[in-house]
């Protein structure tokens, strides 16, 4: 279980993430309460809970989506409790989400420049004046794209519309669009969901190669207990809104109550 000590962590100590007793309701009901949770600077940090569990709301409670009603959220020792979402994304935090949010009639380029969109200045952009700096911002911002689309090898479709791409393309040009952000901090909402075995092995593959590399950390809601065990350094399992473990990937997953959670759950 996840210490006093653990959760009483504070910026400067190698905290990215910290939440302190979230809550979140939802009229009548509670989609999340007394959730503590502590991601450290590098960290990939798996989230798991059958259907229902609160792991999406805890992800909009962090990136401001919900606001919690009670608890606080730190980013980096910075509190970020209730912050707009497009200001979270300016302090950092990128996400994916549970259902592609990408742009249909689009391009593969053009979805992925998007992720771009926080660190362009629109009043630069337009004033003829600043057309130097302008352009500047936009080599920079095209150098950035350019390595991510040969990081996560999207250089063969990148003038595809992305209507058509297999599930498997479709969440890594998700991942594409968030990583251009440069954020600090991932939060991946079940970017494995529809792979097979071999696609899911390449995710995990870019994962792990963009903490290495990018130096991002990671909050990961996945189903798949192999994924969670094979690239998490530590993990957090939910049950009807609550914590019900937390800790080593290959001790939670034995917990009597993570099996019970999802043995009733339908992902048993
Ligand atoms: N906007 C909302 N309005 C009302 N209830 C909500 C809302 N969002 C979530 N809930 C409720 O909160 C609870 C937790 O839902 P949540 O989507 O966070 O779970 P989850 O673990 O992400 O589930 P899944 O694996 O299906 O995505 C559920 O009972 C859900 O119906």
């Amino acid at each position: 279980m996840m210490t006093n000590k653990q959760t009483a962590n504070s910026a400067g100590d190698g905290a990215i993430l910290e939440c302190s007793g979230i809550e979140r309701r939802f009229g009548g009901i509670v989609a999340v309460t007394g959730v503590d949770l502590v991601i450290q600077q590098g960290e990939i940090f798996g989230l798991v809970g059958p259907n229902g569990s609160g792991k999406t709301t805890l992800t909009n409670a962090i990136t401001g989506f919900y606001p919690p009603n009670v608890g606080t959220v730190r980013l980096a020792g910075k509190d970020i409790t209730g912050t707009a979402p497009h200001k979270v994304a300016t302090l950092g935090v990128a996400r994916t989400f549970q259902n592609l949010a990408l742009f249909n009639g689009m391009s593969v380029l053009d979805n992925i420049l998007l992720g771009r969109h926080i660190h362009m200045k629109p009043g630069v952009m337009r004033t003829a004046l600043y057309w130097l700096a302008a352009q500047r911002e936009e080599i920079e911002n095209r150098k950035i794209v350019e390595e991510v689309i040969e990081f996560l090898q999207l250089e063969s479709i990148r003038h595809e519309l992305v209507d058509g791409l297999p599930i498997g393309l479709k969440k890594r040009v998700e991942l594409a669009r968030a990583l251009v952000a440069e954020p600090q901090m991932l939060i991946l909402d079940e970017p494995m969901a529809g792979m097979n075995q071999e696609e899911k092995g390449y995710m995990s593959r870019f994962i792990l190669d963009a903490r290495a590399e990018r130096g991002v950390s990671v909050l990961l809601i996945e189903h798949h207990m192999d994924v969670i065990t094979g690239i998490c350094d530590r993990m957090l399992a939910l049950n009807y809104g609550e914590m019900i473990a937390s800790g080593i990937p290959k001790e939670v997953v034995k917990d009597p109550r993570v099996i019970e959670a999802y043995i009733g759950g339908s992902h048993g």
